[in-house]
């Protein structure tokens, strides 16, 4: 029976000859999941002082990921380098190559605005512009690319406030202020305009860190949701935020990634000591 299905295993797909390709390495390109970004010896440097050192790693589709390690290791600098915001940081500087969906979104004539529409980003604090009602906040990035026929819009934002898990607290009240929301309100409100735009992947900086655990635990749910439609990079802090929410981490120490592999693997048998050192309350 055992030889049976090896055999049938072996055959792999009509008219491909497979013979000499070992099972586990075939089960395993089978399985692997498209890249949504991938990062090519990527350095980034503040001034003279380099903070993240060749760093290579590739952003898996539709998935989520997380980035892990001591504070100032370079979590956010490299999160910032798949968007382009260091653009905005004058004394920024960045090597290396970046492909979104193969494309290099570092290339001559490749705007930054529209990369930034399709890589979205939720910083720590909610961003709620105060004088605008929850609609227009939801709305807000849609209008700044052109977007002005209503229907479209009430679309848009019904959809992003449904994904962001906001939609039946709101619904009622989209005329109100956006600042009558409580924090983890806000924060999903911040969630559902970069997910307005229809991004193709979601860049997290520690989103939960500046909200109480009830408000933790519903952005942990719309991640878990999110992933059926976009990628999710998220930075934290915590390590169980990792466990929970992540399909694979990246451990960066000192400017560099030290370690990435898929997320149950990289907790229960890491091949680093530094990572098991630092997994394990070591340091950090
Ligand atoms: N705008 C900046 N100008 C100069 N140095 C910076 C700037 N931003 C970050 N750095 C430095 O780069 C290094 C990496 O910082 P980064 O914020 O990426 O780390 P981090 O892992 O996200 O830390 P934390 O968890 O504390 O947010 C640190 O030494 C930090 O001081």
């Amino acid at each position: 029976m055992a030889m049976l299905a090896k055999t049938a295993l072996d055959q792999g797909p009509p008219g491909v000859l497979v013979a000499e390709e070992p099972q586990r390495e075939r089960m395993a390109r089978r399985t692997a999941p498209a890249l949504a970004m991938e990062a090519r010896h990527v350095s980034v440097y503040y001034g003279q002082r380099r903070a993240l050192h060749d760093v290579s790693l590739g952003i898996p589709s539709r998935r989520v990921t997380a980035l892990i390690g001591p504070s100032g290791c370079g979590k956010t600098t490299f999160l910032r380098v798949l968007n382009r915001m260091h653009d905005l940081t004058a004394s920024a500087r960045v090597e290396g190559t970046v492909l979104l969906d193969g494309e290099d979104i570092y290339a001559p004539r490749v705007d930054p605005i529209a990369i930034r529409r399709r890589v979205g980003m939720v910083f720590q604090k909610p961003v709620v512009f105060p004088t605008m009602n929850i609609f227009d906040n939801v709305a807000v990035g849609l209008r700044l690319a052109g977007e002005r026929r209503r229907p479209v819009l009430n679309e848009a934002v019904e959809r992003a406030l449904r994904q962001a898990a906001l939609w039946d607290e709101v619904k009622d009240r989209l005329g109100a202020p956006a600042t009558g929301l409580s924090g983890g309100q806000q924060q999903r409100l911040s969630i559902a305009r970069a997910l307005a735009v229809s991004p193709e992947v979601l860049l997290m900086d520690e989103p939960t860190s500046a909200i109480d655990p009830v408000g933790t635990q519903r952005i942990e749910d719309l991640i878990a949701e999110l992933k059926h439609s976009v990628t999710v990079v998220i930075v934290t802090h915590n390590m169980q935020q990792a466990a929970r929410v992540s399909d694979y981490v990246g451990f960066f120490l000192m400017g560099e990634l030290v370690e990435f592999d898929e997320t149950e693997r990289l907790f229960s048998n890491p091949r680093d000591p530094r990572t098991e050192a630092y997994i394990t309350g070591r340091f950090g």
